[in-house]
């Protein structure tokens, strides 16, 4: 079911309903079905596996961790968590990444972002077998996805477009205006929003008058990292407005990077943080974590 919460006002001066783009509901749905494919997959002796590095402490990092091992379990997919001080040298990273390509049990691998900054996590990206490589973080399948041919995609922009589809909300035409263009969520966005006909704008701080372009979004994707940073005059009434951001305010409470009180009266739709973005991140990362699975042991 649909959630409602704010009135806003559109162009016409009549007023709607603001939807709340539910994560956590659609994540849960998408994950009993889910279900049925793992118990169908080990039926046939097959146990989808997942390993996550994680070097360091980042705080963003930390909850993600928690949260898909609990979702890994629950599913009865095999997670393994290798963790690495935030003191580890690149070699120590790259080599456990090796040890994972050559498990036969570990179907996806994911090396938690960011790292510390005596690891290249270019290297490390590009050390990860790209048939495991189930974040799609790999140049060959940055280029698939860029190419608009399959592959495993970062699984936060997978995450989003679920979410859209799910409350179905149309793309094709629309003006998509992505904020941030980090490797893990800005650019595969705007590539996925692309694949199904959006007019894309990727923004960035170095963009001028940054609200003014904003405005012309029809969908908002904002993944920065600053709370609260894009208030209700930065959003055109009726847009759609997808906040990635996992932010601390003042009082150490999580907040997005969307002011959600006022972003919430003139959007037509809103993610909320915590239960927008982040469950549907978790459920995308055990879909693709079955089909690498699936592909691996299938062919
Ligand atoms: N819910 C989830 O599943 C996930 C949440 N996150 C969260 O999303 C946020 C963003 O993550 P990530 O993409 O990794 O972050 P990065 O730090 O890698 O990228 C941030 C982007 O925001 C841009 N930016 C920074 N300040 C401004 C500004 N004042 N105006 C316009 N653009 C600005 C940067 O621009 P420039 O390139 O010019 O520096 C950069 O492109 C974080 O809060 C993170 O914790 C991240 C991944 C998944
Ligand atoms: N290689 C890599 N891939 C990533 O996708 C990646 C990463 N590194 N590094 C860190 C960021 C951050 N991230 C989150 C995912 C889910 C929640 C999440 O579950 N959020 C819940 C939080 C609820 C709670 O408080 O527990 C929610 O928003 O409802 C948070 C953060 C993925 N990231």
């Amino acid at each position: 079911m649909v959630r409602f919460n704010a009135l806003w006002r559109d162009q016409k001066g009549g007023t709607t309903m603001t939807t709340i783009l539910d994560g956590k509901r659609t994540s849960n749905a998408l994950m009993a079905d889910l279900q049925t494919e793992v118990s169908a997959l080990k039926k046939q002796g097959v146990t989808p596996g997942l390993a996550v590095v994680l070097v360091g402490n980042d705080p963003a990092s930390a909850i993600y961790v928690r949260n898909k091992q609990r979702r890994a379990d629950q599913l009865g997919i095999h997670s393994v968590m290798r963790t690495l001080p935030s003191t580890a040298m690149q070699a120590e990273v790259l080599a456990v990444v090796a040890e994972l390509n050559a498990d036969e049990s570990i179907d996806g691998i994911l090396v938690q972002l960011p790292l510390p900054k005596q690891v290249d996590p270019d290297a490390v990206v590009a050390a990860i077998n790209p048939a495991k490589d189930v974040d799609g973080f790999h140049a060959n399948n940055v280029g698939r996805l860029w190419e608009n041919n399959p592959g495993v995609v970062a699984s936060t922009p997978f995450g989003i477009m679920a979410l859209l589809k799910h409350y179905g909300i149309e793309v094709a035409g629309k003006r998509a205006v992505i904020i941030g263009r980090s490797n893990i969520v800005g650019r595969p966005m705007a590539a996925l929003l692309l694949n199904v006909d959006a007019t894309v704008t990727i923004t960035h701080s170095k963009t001028r008058d940054l609200f003014a372009v904003t405005r012309e979004a029809d969908i908002l994707v904002v993944a920065i990292g600053r709370a609260k940073f894009v208030t209700a005059d930065a959003v055109k009434p009726g847009a759609v407005v997808i906040d990635v951001g996992m932010d601390r305010d003042a009082a150490g409470k999580l907040v997005g990077d969307v002011d959600f009180d006022s972003v919430s009266k003139v959007a037509s739709a809103i993610t909320p943080v915590p239960g927008g973005v982040g469950p549907m991140t978790i459920a995308a990362l055990m879909i693709q974590t079955v089909e690498l699975a699936k592909r691996h042991h299938h062919g």
